[in-house]
């Protein structure tokens, strides 16, 4: 008798023995244009983790203003960004190649089964818990990939998993991974990604900012610990240089709607520092595991462009860890540290 003898006729298929591995990144639109702009931008701005404003008061401005106009305007900065060979964004391609090469990397442990999906957009996260399950993983390691904890992200990329299981018969285990904020994989990989960049450069910069993305200022108030990550991972990040702390800031970007974000603003910060008189910056954004619309048009270019028309004379972008060697280490680090007990 073997362990599937005793289903009834019509019972599906039963798989077992697997734990699946799901990185999942923030999401993306399908195309740049109006209608594929609009249903990404609706998905992830009716996210209560995101905009925490009530209903009331933010569906009127939302449907009457925000999703008649903002697609079109965003959907420009993409254009100027998209990996056109691909026909996607680049956080589609760095996220479905962080899979890929994260499960060749992970060929010791043959019941691992490593894949990947957006919060918002394609591939869904309840979709993707399907197909792990129905290939047979009973135990599945849910992966935000963010380093620093967010309510607005790593906790909504929980909800959507734990909000899919409420629906289900037969619930995998799931796990989910923690911040890694102040992992030294990560630190070192920062590092080193800087040191190397710099190396490359015929010059030297006066300045580095560690750029994260914003959160409103009533996020913080109301306990989110974004912030006192992203300090932890700039001041780890200076001591792992051995820089002179004054060589370093922290700046906070993508700034949305009225209300007070964290600061200091990264945009109004590149604009002070070139009125004062720096001429030579450099841009690093550890909290964005890939680089994305974020990082490639509001840093590499709009940062860039503010720093030079306000009398800066150089300025680089240093690139996300993406799917570089560094970056998968400290990807596989965190896997293989949280997949403990289960392989
Ligand atoms: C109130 C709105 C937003 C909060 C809070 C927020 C937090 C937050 N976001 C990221 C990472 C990313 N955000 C990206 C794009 C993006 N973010 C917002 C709004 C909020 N983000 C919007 C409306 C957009 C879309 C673009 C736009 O309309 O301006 C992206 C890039 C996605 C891509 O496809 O390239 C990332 C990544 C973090 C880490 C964070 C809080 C810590
Ligand atoms: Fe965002
Ligand atoms: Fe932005």
């Amino acid at each position: 008798m073997t362990d599937r003898d005793h289903l009834p006729v019509n019972h599906p298929p039963v798989k077992f023995g697997k734990v699946g591995v799901l990185l999942v990144n923030l999401g993306t639109p399908d195309g740049t244009d109006y209608k594929s702009m609009r249903r990404y931008l609706e998905e992830f701005l009716t996210d209560k983790r995101v905009i925490e404003w009530s209903p009331w008061k933010w569906y009127p401005i939302l449907y009457g203003i925000v999703l008649n106009r903002r697609p079109q305007k965003v959907g420009k900065a993409y254009e100027e960004i998209w990996n056109h060979e691909k026909g996607e964004s680049y956080l589609r391609t760095y996220t479905r190649n962080q899979a890929e090469k994260m499960a060749i990397a992970m060929t010791d442990l043959p019941n691992v089964r490593v894949d990947w999906a957006m919060r918002y957009g394609q591939p869904s996260i309840k979709s993707k818990i399907d197909e792990l399950q129905k290939d047979g993983c009973e135990k599945i390691l849910l992966f935000p990939l963010y380093p620093q904890y967010a309510a607005a992200t790593t906790a909504t990329v929980n909800d959507e998993a734990f909000k899919k299981l409420l629906s289900m018969r037969w619930q995998p285990a799931l796990r989910t991974v923690p911040q890694y904020a102040d992992d030294p994989v990560y630190i070192d990989a920062l590092a080193n990604s800087i040191e190397k960049h710099i190396a490359s450069l015929d010059w030297e910069p006066e300045l580095l900012l560690t750029s994260y993305h914003g959160i409103p200022m009533s996020y913080f108030e109301k306990g989110d610990p974004y912030h006192c990550y992203c300090y932890k991972t700039t001041r780890l990040l200076i001591d792992r240089l051995g820089w002179p702390k004054e060589k370093v800031m922290l700046t906070f970007q993508s700034r949305f709607g009225p209300e007070e974000w964290l600061n200091p603003y990264t945009d109004k910060t590149v604009e002070k520092l070139a009125k004062d008189g720096v001429k030579k910056i450099a841009v690093i954004n550890p909290g964005f595991v890939s680089d994305c619309l974020e990082t490639l048009e509001e840093i590499a270019g709009e940062a860039g462009e503010i720093f030079t028309h306000n009398g800066g004379e150089k300025f680089t972008h240093i690139p996300c860890l993406n799917d570089s060697e560094d970056g998968m280490r400290v990807l596989e680090t965190v896997v293989r540290r949280e997949l403990m007990g289960w392989v």
